[in-house]
């Protein structure tokens, strides 16, 4: 069994980070701070400035148990129950993907056209298809308070968590939930549709990291036997719900450019820009219809 850990603030985060290590975690030092500034209600400056501060048994004993589940294999935000997402604290649920980095690249490649044409209409209505967390709509509606957006998913528990961050952010007035197979249940046109579909092919899902594998639903994950089922049926389907000059941007796996492209021409979109996630891999794809 692992010693107790120490009351004061300082020696407390040396010991959160030793366990970690211990335990192989990829970022220990980071992981150790997030756990315990969460559960003792720190920062990272008081940390500096006043290490011999002690700590209450109640929030040890949490992080105790919290070190415990990283040393397991636990994703640390699943542990915190939330993850930053392009500056916005997003609660996470069983049912909800963990927003990634990666997908603030599609938030930031329709920004522009949002603003645009929230500046020019007096509003840009945004549809999210399959929104998990509500993490793109909920940033885009964050940048352009003159846009609304309505989020699609298939699972009831990520549209409640969706709808909850909503509210939570001040956001809840211009975001509206639609439980919905992609369009199914989906109404009106839409100047912009985004979508962070799941595209891992059904054969790769067993080779994913364990942390993504374990923890992110498969629902989120699994995109069919080619990792392409989504983005057939969104090319197929969603002209009906655009209108005239607008833009529709899905986030695709770093092998899926070509396949995808592909996919969208053929369903008589224009191509308007491809766009590298911050580790230099095929990110993003934008299209134009009408
Ligand atoms: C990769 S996650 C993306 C979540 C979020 N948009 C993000 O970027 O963090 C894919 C989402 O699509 C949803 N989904 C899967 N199949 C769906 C379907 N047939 N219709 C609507 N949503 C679906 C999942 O529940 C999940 O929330």
């Amino acid at each position: 069994m692992a010693d107790p850990l120490p009351e004061a603030l300082g020696p407390l985060l040396r010991e959160a980070r030793a366990r970690l290590v211990a335990a192989g975690v990829g970022d220990p030092a980071l992981d150790a701070r997030l756990i315990v500034e969460h559960f003792s209600g720190t920062t990272r400056t008081q940390a500096i400035a006043d290490p011999e501060r002690t700590i209450d048994s109640n929030a040890i004993a949490a992080i105790d148990a919290a070190l415990g589940r990283r040393a397991g294999g636990e994703p640390v935000h699943r542990i915190l129950g939330y993850r930053e997402f392009y500056g916005l604290r997003l609660s996470l649920s069983p049912e909800t993907l963990e927003p990634r980095p990666d997908t603030e690249t599609l938030v930031e490649a329709v920004l522009p056209f949002v603003k645009a044409m929230a500046a020019r209409e007096g509003t840009c209505r945004i549809l999210d298809l399959g929104t998990g967390t509500g993490a793109i709509a909920l940033a885009l509606l964050s940048a352009v308070p003159a846009a609304t957006a309505t989020g699609v998913d298939i699972s009831a528990g990520a549209l409640a968590t969706a709808a909850r961050n909503a509210g939570e952010l001040g956001l809840g007035g211009r975001f509206t939930t639609v439980q919905s197979d992609w369009f199914e249940k989906v109404s009106g046109r839409y100047h912009v549709i985004a979508a962070n579909p799941p595209y891992i092919p059904t054969r790769d899902i067993g080779n994913l990291q364990d942390e993504v594998r374990d923890f992110d639903p498969r629902l989120a994950l699994d995109g069919g036997v080619d990792g392409l089922n989504p983005y057939r049926i969104i090319a197929a389907e969603a002209a009906r719900f655009l209108e005239a000059e607008s833009r529709i941007a899905v986030e695709i796996g770093h092998t899926q450019r070509d396949e995808v492209t592909d996919i969208f021409k053929a369903a008589g979109y224009a191509s308007v820009a491809a766009l590298r996630d911050l580790g230099g891999n095929d990110r993003v794809l934008v299209f134009q219809w009408g």
